[in-house]
């Protein structure tokens, strides 16, 4: 599916004005095309976890490929003005724009993997203004994906080995919040959508029951079951909540006995409101002594992964969970944090120039350098990531310093297994990533997932993964924070003495 064709028409305006007034000013200022090097990543994991699940790559690369202004963008842009009536944009950089066709590198963090705070998930190296034109667009693309494949992932968890329907379309932040929920729930463990729309563009498996409305159609509940029945005899779920929930749940045993006397047996039924582990062990209980017990116990509610934990803790008998509003509007943390910032620049006289954006707080302060993750595993799992500047290669032992505490060390040996994480997806503009299809990022995100250690799982207080700056790239950062330090000081009391 392309992401545009959701479109009428071309998506270089997909992005906030002030990337296209840089992008004037910086060709204005011959600066165009200066080469740089700018991160994505976030600083913090969703909902208090101890994992990201990163998404979204395949919607960026669908973006990146068919990037280019069309005749009404470049007519819309030239019929803006600025404050005094004057055109805001120059015919000239109109041209450049309508010319323009990405040149990049970019390298990314493949769909489905597990990523902390500071990595970069994607990095761009290329002219600083078709950098600046694709923040944005990649950062609502990833940050939205990656939280809700997390947030998947965690009910998923919770889940152990359930199956999820994710049934929250009609609650979706608008049209393309529904489908690309969708398909990052998909990404994250969920196993099937309600979303017919998801189901054709990502071949995502649908699955559906139907609504109260069914049931209040007819005059008797048993009736609606039954007038059901006789259109999907194989795949009838009954949902038994309209009046009262066990009686409604004796009047589906009493359709599948019908049923199974015409050689087909029912599904399962739906519960979709009060105590749903008092009533799932009941109708457990009910459909297993009328030898129904294939008949299977979908629950939904406003239902999270905190819930599903708790129901089976009390010994809830659900066997699939339908999760709607909570799911696809990430409910308890509607945004991921993720970033973008330039990190290196390069020098007429071909070096780089690292570049870091300054903060009181030590962990907000940008990482500079031309920057790979190097994830170490043993036969238990990951065991540390280390962040360092493809600039300063890294032969042998290396110890990473976590920038947030600097007191928290750990030297990785030369002998350990280790996979660098960013992979190339474009080299001069030109796609070069073969992509994974769907059901493949899914398995990947789980596998991933699984080489966590439990403590880092859990949904409450996990333990922190270890993530830390390699030490060249760390005390370089530190020199170049101090360095910009004492110029700010200077100036200081220069500006001081002006007065
Ligand atoms: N055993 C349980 N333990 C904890 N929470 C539960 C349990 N059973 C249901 N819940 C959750 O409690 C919340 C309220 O349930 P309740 O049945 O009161 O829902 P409701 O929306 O008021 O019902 P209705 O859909 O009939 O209006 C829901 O989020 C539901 O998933
Ligand atoms: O609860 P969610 O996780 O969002 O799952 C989706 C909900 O959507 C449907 O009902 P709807 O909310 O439209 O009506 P209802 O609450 O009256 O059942 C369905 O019955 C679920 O309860
Ligand atoms: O198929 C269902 O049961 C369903 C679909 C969407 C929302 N709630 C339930």
């Amino acid at each position: 599916m392309k992401f545009t064709s959701r479109y009428a028409t071309s998506l270089a305006l997909f992005t906030d004005m002030y990337q296209l007034t840089m992008a004037q000013a910086y060709w204005k200022n011959n600066m165009a095309e200066q080469e740089a090097v700018f991160h994505l990543y976030f600083r913090k994991h969703p909902f208090n976890g101890g994992y990201t699940v990163c998404a979204g790559l395949a919607d960026a690369i669908d973006y990146i490929k068919e990037f280019s202004f069309s005749e009404e963008d470049i007519a819309y842009l030239g019929s803006l003005k600025g404050s005094q009536q004057q055109p805001l944009f120059e015919k000239d950089f109109l041209t450049y724009l309508q010319d323009l066709t990405l040149t990049c590198q970019i390298d990314a963090i493949p769909e489905g993997t597990v990523v902390f705070p500071n990595e970069p998930l994607l990095r761009i190296q290329g002219p600083i203004l078709q950098c600046q034109l694709l923040e944005t667009p990649l950062l609502t693309i990833l940050n939205f994906q990656t939280l809700i494949a997390t947030k998947a992932a965690r009910l998923t968890d919770a889940a152990q080995g359930d199956r999820i329907i994710e049934f929250g379309m009609r609650r979706a932040q608008g049209a393309d919040g529904a489908l690309s929920a969708a398909r990052a729930a998909f990404i994250g463990g969920i196993g099937a959508t309600s979303n017919m729309l998801a189901g054709r563009y990502f071949n995502i498996p649908v699955k559906g029951t139907h609504a109260h409305s069914w049931v209040m159609s007819f005059p008797e509940e048993q009736d609606a079951f039954a007038a059901y029945a006789s259109v999907f005899p194989y795949d009838s779920v009954f949902l038994v909540d309209t009046y009262n929930t066990l009686q409604g749940v004796r009047k589906a045993i009493a359709v599948a006995k019908q049923l199974r006397e015409k050689g087909t047996e029912l599904l399962g039924i739906r519960l979709d409101s009060g105590d749903l582990a008092y009533l799932s062990k009941e109708a457990r209980r009910l459909l297993d002594e009328a030898g129904l017990p294939d008949v299977s116990i979908l629950a939904s509610n406003d239902l999270d992964e905190y819930l599903i934990q708790s129901l089976k803790l009390q010994g809830a008998r659900i066997d699939t969970w339908g999760i709607g509003t909570k799911l696809v509007t990430a409910y308890d943390q509607p945004a991921l944090g993720g970033v973008y910032k330039l990190a290196a620049l390069r020098k007429t006289d071909g070096q780089w120039e690292y570049k870091l954006k300054l903060s009181e707080q030590l962990v907000k302060i940008s990482t500079p350098g031309i920057l790979q993750v190097r994830r170490y595993t043993n036969t238990q799992g990951f065991v540390a990531d280390m962040i360092y500047s493809e600039e300063q290669p890294i032969s042998g032992a290396a110890t990473i310093i976590d920038p947030a505490d600097v007191t928290r060390r750990k030297t990785l040996s030369a002998n350990e297994t280790f996979e660098n994480l960013l992979v190339p997806i474009f080299r001069d503009g030109k796609p070069v990533y073969e992509e994974p299809d769907l059901p493949a990022i899914q398995t990947r995100a789980r596998q991933q997932v699984t080489q966590l250690h439990e403590s880092i799982r859990r949904l409450l207080n996990p333990h922190l993964y270890p993530v830390g700056l390699e030490e060249q790239l760390f005390n370089k950062k530190m020199e170049i924070i101090l360095n910009i330090r004492n110029k700010g000081k200077i100036s200081e009391k220069a500006w001081a003495a002006d007065r």
